[in-house]
């Protein structure tokens, strides 16, 4: 099984089950040759960056009269171009922007008429779950402060990220989200008792690496990504609450924020949180970002922090993101 879920798992999967496939171990090589992107017309962001702001305000406000804990709001850009886009020069331009050189580019075509066409194209760092045997593991992301190009700022902020309390607290909610969500699935869980940094070439991360021993074979990878998905690293907390008020905010995140991944026969497998990551569609792409609010989280940061996470797509496709309205 290969493909992606989407962010609503009441929604289809785009998942297929493939005759055969190619496993190559390390990351992607770029192909320049496959590598060429047509020119960007526009960008235009939706919501504004001031409708993003407002709905920060609103969603602390929410958090601070007790509704919800945590919620990660999230916005778009859409990227239009002169000429059709292919997912996969998209693919290869990302991988050769990634130190790790991890991709992702799946057909939605699978979850219905409205998909088809479609195709999510990205380079999560987020491993939601991976399975091998009767081990599964996931390293869960929360917690963001942005790179510097200057080594002494760029250690200063990393060192700011890991002391900083609104960080850590926007943080623990993912990782108890797991333990709790993994506990009845493992008969041992390894959960390291504080987060650590965790980089990508954009921004710092606060990282916690969990592992665990499933209690029984038969639970495979597709089965704990669906017991875990979708974390309060895109969600929220209180699970339902979170999630009814991202919904009525911003209505249907497709694909932006569910798992992409594979799943093979034996139950091993691994899917990665699908962020960092755009819908591609004939002449446009979608670009999603967001980012956990909680309380003390300020929206003009808010706002800068998911403009930060939209870099490397945008860079990707030869924008700057000056050209950004
Ligand atoms: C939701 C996104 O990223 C998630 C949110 C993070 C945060 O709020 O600090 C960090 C990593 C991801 O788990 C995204 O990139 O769109």
């Amino acid at each position: 099984m290969v493909g992606a879920i989407p962010f609503d798992i009441a929604a289809p999967c785009a998942l297929r089950a493939p005759l055969s496939a190619t496993f190559t171990v390390g990351p992607i090589r770029p192909n320049e040759a496959d590598a060429v992107l047509p020119t960007v017309t526009t960008v235009v962001a939706d919501p504004s960056g001031d409708e993003h702001v407002r709905r920060v305000r609103r969603l602390v406000e929410r958090i601070k009269s007790g509704e919800l804990d945590k919620v990660v709001a999230a916005r778009s850009l859409l990227v239009t171009c002169e000429d059709t886009i292919s997912p996969m020069a998209l693919l290869h331009q990302l991988v050769a922007l990634d130190h790790v050189g991890n991709g992702f580019s799946v057909d939605l075509a699978p979850a219905g008429p409205h998909w088809e066409g479609r195709a999510l194209v990205g380079a999560s760092p987020e491993v939601l779950i991976r399975r091998e045997g009767n081990e599964v593991s996931c390293w869960p992301l929360a917690g963001t402060a942005p790179r510097s190009h200057d080594p002494a700022i760029d250690a200063e902020r990393a060192d700011t990220l890991l002391q900083s309390s609104k960080n850590l607290h926007e943080h623990a909610f993912v990782v108890d989200w797991l333990r709790e969500q993994l506990s009845p699935l493992c008969e041992s869980l390894i959960v390291a008792p504080q987060p650590t940094l965790f980089p990508t070439p954009a921004v710092w991360h606060l990282g916690t690496p969990i592992r665990g021993t499933l209690r029984a074979p038969s639970i495979s990878a597709l089965d704990v990504a669906l017991a875990v998905h979708p974390t309060p690293a895109v969600g929220g907390t209180p699970h339902q609450e979170a999630l009814r008020a991202i919904r009525e905010i911003e209505g249907d995140r497709g694909f932006y924020a569910g798992a992409v991944g594979w799943c093979n026969a034996e139950g091993d497998g691994e899917w990665m949180v699908a962020i960092r990551c755009a819908e591609v569609y004939r002449n446009t792409a979608r670009a999603f970002a967001g980012g956990g609010i909680v309380d003390g989280s300020d929206p003009d940061e808010e706002l800068a922090e998911t403009s930060v996470k939209l870099r490397t797509l945008l860079a990707a496709m030869g924008v700057s993101d000056a050209t950004v309205r």
